[in-house]
C-alpha cells in the first residue's frame, strides 16, 4: 500500500497556509495530563520516597520495599558494560569519545573561563562561570530506550564540571536496558535510578530521603516528563520542552532519491508525531523520492509508525528554487536541517534558524543523532529560532564581578545616588554617597 504523503506547491494558491497546517503542532498541554502530572508532583512534595514508590508501582508495575532499592550500583553500570558484545562496546565507546571531544571543544570556545577587566581608576569588572553542584537527567524508558541520548545529556554536563550527575530512567515491568546502562557508565553518571515519569521528575526537583534535590533537570520525556518540568521550573532548572522529533531536507535534486526517503525514514521511526519535509525545486525528483519512499517501506521494522507519520505530518515540496528553499527553511526552523546539495555552505550561510544542520550528501541525520560528536537534544517545534542545541553551557551559570576601587566609588556614587534619587529609594543613594570623600 502506498504512503498518501502530502505534495506541496509553493506556486499553489494557499501553500503557506497548507505548509502551516503540517507544520503545527502543540506541544502537549493536555488539560488532563498537566492536573495528573500536578497531582503527582504535590504527592510526591508532601510524601517523598513514599509517593514514588507508590506511583512507580502503578505505572511501571514495579514493586519495591524502598526506593534505595532502586537505585542500580555502580558495580552493575560496569556489568552491563561488560557484558555488551565486543562491537558493540566499541561503538558506543567511540560515540562516547567524539561526543566528549566536541564538548570539550565547545567548553573552550564559548567562555567558560570568564573574564575580568580594569578601568583606568582600578576598578575591576568580569564575569566568573561556574559548574551547576548536580544536575538530574531523564532517560526516556516507557516505549522504547535511548542509550544515545544518556551519552548526549551525562557527557556536556561532567565536561562542564558537574560534581554529581542523577539520572533516572523507568523500567517498566523491571525490565533494564543493558545498553542504557553501560552508557552511563561510559558516561560517567553518578548514581542511577529506575524511576520515570511525573514521580521522578518531582523526587529529583524537591527531593527525597533517597534522591537528593538537583539544580537542573534535563532530557525529553513523554506528555507526562514535559508537564512535570514545566511545573517544577523556578525550583529548579530545565534544559527545554522537548517535542517530537523533526527532519527537513533542502535538497537541489542531485542525491541519490533512496538516500533521502531513507534519511526522512530515520526520523518518522521515532514518533507517529513526527515531522518529515523535503524541499527541492525540482518536481521530476520529488517523484523519484515517492517512488523510493513506496518502494522502501515495506522492509522496514517500524513501517506502521513511518507511515502513520509521514501521511500525518510529512510533505515534499515543490519549490521556486534554492533561494525559497531557504527562506522556507528559516520559517520552519526544524530541529534537523540537511542541506543535500553541490556547494552545501552556500545555501547554509542564508539558514539562521536551525537546531542543527547537515551539510552535503554525506552528512545524514543518523550520524548527528549517534556519533558525529554534536548533541542530539535540539530545539523542536520552531524553538530555534530562539534557543540552541543542549551544550556545555547549559550546566554551568556565570556570576557577575564587580570590585569598585575607592576612585571609582566616587565617580559610580554619585551616577548611583542621582538615579536612586530619581527612583525614590533612599537608602540607595545614601549607601552610594557614604563612601563619597
Ligand atoms: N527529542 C529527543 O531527543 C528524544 C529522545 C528520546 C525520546 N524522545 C521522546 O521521549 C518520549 C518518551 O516517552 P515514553 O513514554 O516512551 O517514556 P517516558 O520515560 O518519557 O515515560 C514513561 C513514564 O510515563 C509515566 N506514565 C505513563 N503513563 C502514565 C499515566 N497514565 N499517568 C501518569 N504517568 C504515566 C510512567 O511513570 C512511566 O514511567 C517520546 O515522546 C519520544 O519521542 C525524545
Ligand atoms: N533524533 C533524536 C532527536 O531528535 C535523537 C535520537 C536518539 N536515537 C536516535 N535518534
Ligand atoms: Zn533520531
Amino acid at each position: 500500500m502506498s504512503i498518501a504523503i502530502r505534495k506541496l506547491d509553493s506556486a499553489d494558491a494557499g501553500f503557506r497556509d497548507k505548509l502551516s497546517a503540517v507544520l503545527a503542532f502543540e506541544a502537549s498541554e493536555d488539560e488532563a495530563i498537566d492536573r495528573a502530572a500536578a497531582g503527582i508532583l504535590a504527592d510526591v512534595k508532601a510524601r517523598g520516597d513514599a509517593a514514588v514508590l507508590e506511583y512507580t508501582q502503578r505505572f511501571d508495575r514495579v514493586q519495591a520495599a524502598s526506593l534505595a532499592a532502586l537505585e542500580i550500583g555502580k558495580d552493575a553500570l560496569q556489568a552491563a558494560l561488560a557484558g555488551l558484545s565486543e562491537t558493540r562496546r566499541a561503538a558506543l565507546q567511540a560515540a562516547a569519545d567524539r561526543v566528549r571531544a566536541y564538548h570539550e571543544r565547545q567548553k573552550k570556545e564559548c567562555g567558560s573561563d570568564g573574564f575580568l577587566y580594569r578601568e583606568a581608576d582600578g576598578t575591576e569588572l568580569g564575569q566568573k562561570v561556574t559548574p551547576l553542584d548536580r544536575v538530574g537527567i531523564y532517560v526516556p524508558g516507557g516505549k522504547a530506550a535511548y542509550p544515545s541520548s544518556v551519552l548526549m545529556n551525562a557527557i556536556p554536563a561532567k565536561v562542564a564540571g558537574v560534581q554529581e550527575v542523577i539520572m533516572v530512567v523507568p523500567t517498566p515491568d523491571g525490565v533494564k536496558n543493558e545498553l542504557v546502562l553501560a552508557a552511563a557508565a561510559i558516561a560517567g553518571v553518578d548514581r542511577v535510578f529506575t524511576i520515570g515519569g511525573a514521580q521522578a521528575v518531582g523526587a529529583l526537583a524537591y527531593g527525597t530521603a533517597t534522591i537528593p534535590q538537583v539544580d537542573k533537570i534535563v532530557g525529553p520525556g513523554n506528555a507526562y516528563v514535559a508537564a512535570a518540568k514545566r511545573r517544577v521550573f523556578g525550583v529548579v532548572g530545565i534544559d527545554m520542552i522537548a517535542g517530537p522529533s523533526e527532519i527537513l531536507v533542502v535538497c537541489d535534486g542531485s542525491t541519490d532519491p533512496d538516500w533521502i526517503a531513507m534519511d526522512l525514514f530515520s526520523q518518522a521511526e521515532h514518533d507517529e508525531l513526527a515531522q518529515s519535509i523535503l524541499l527541492c525545486p525540482d518536481a521530476g525528483y520529488i517523484a523519484k523520492v515517492e517512488a523510493s519512499i513506496n518502494k522502501q517501506l515495506d522492509a522496514m521494522p517500524r513501517k506502521d509508525v513511518i507511515r502513520t507519520s509521514l501521511t500525518d505530518r510529512g510533505a515534499l515540496v515543490k519549490v521556486r528554487d534554492m533561494e525559497e528553499a531557504c527562506e522556507i527553511a528559516n520559517m520552519i526552523a526544524a530541529e534537523h536541517l540537511e542541506i543535500s546539495t553541490e556547494d552545501p555552505q552556500r545555501w547554509a550561510d542564508r539558514i539562521r534558524h536551525a537546531g542543527a544542520m547537515f551539510l552535503g550528501r554525506f552528512s545524514s541525520e543518523s550520524l548527528g543523532d549517534y556519533c558525529a560528536g554534536p548533541n542530539h537534544v535540539l530545539p523542536t517545534s520552531r524553538t530555534a529560532r530562539f534557543s540552541s542545541p543542549l551544550g556545555v553551557y547549559d550546566f554551568q551559570k556565570r556570576s557577575s564581578l564587580i570590585r569598585v576601587s575607592e576612585a571609582g566609588a566616587q565617580t559610580l556614587g554619585k551616577i548611583a545616588a542621582e538615579l536612586a534619587y530619581g527612583e525614590g529609594l533612599q537608602a540607595h543613594a545614601r549607601s552610594a554617597e557614604l563612601r563619597l570623600k
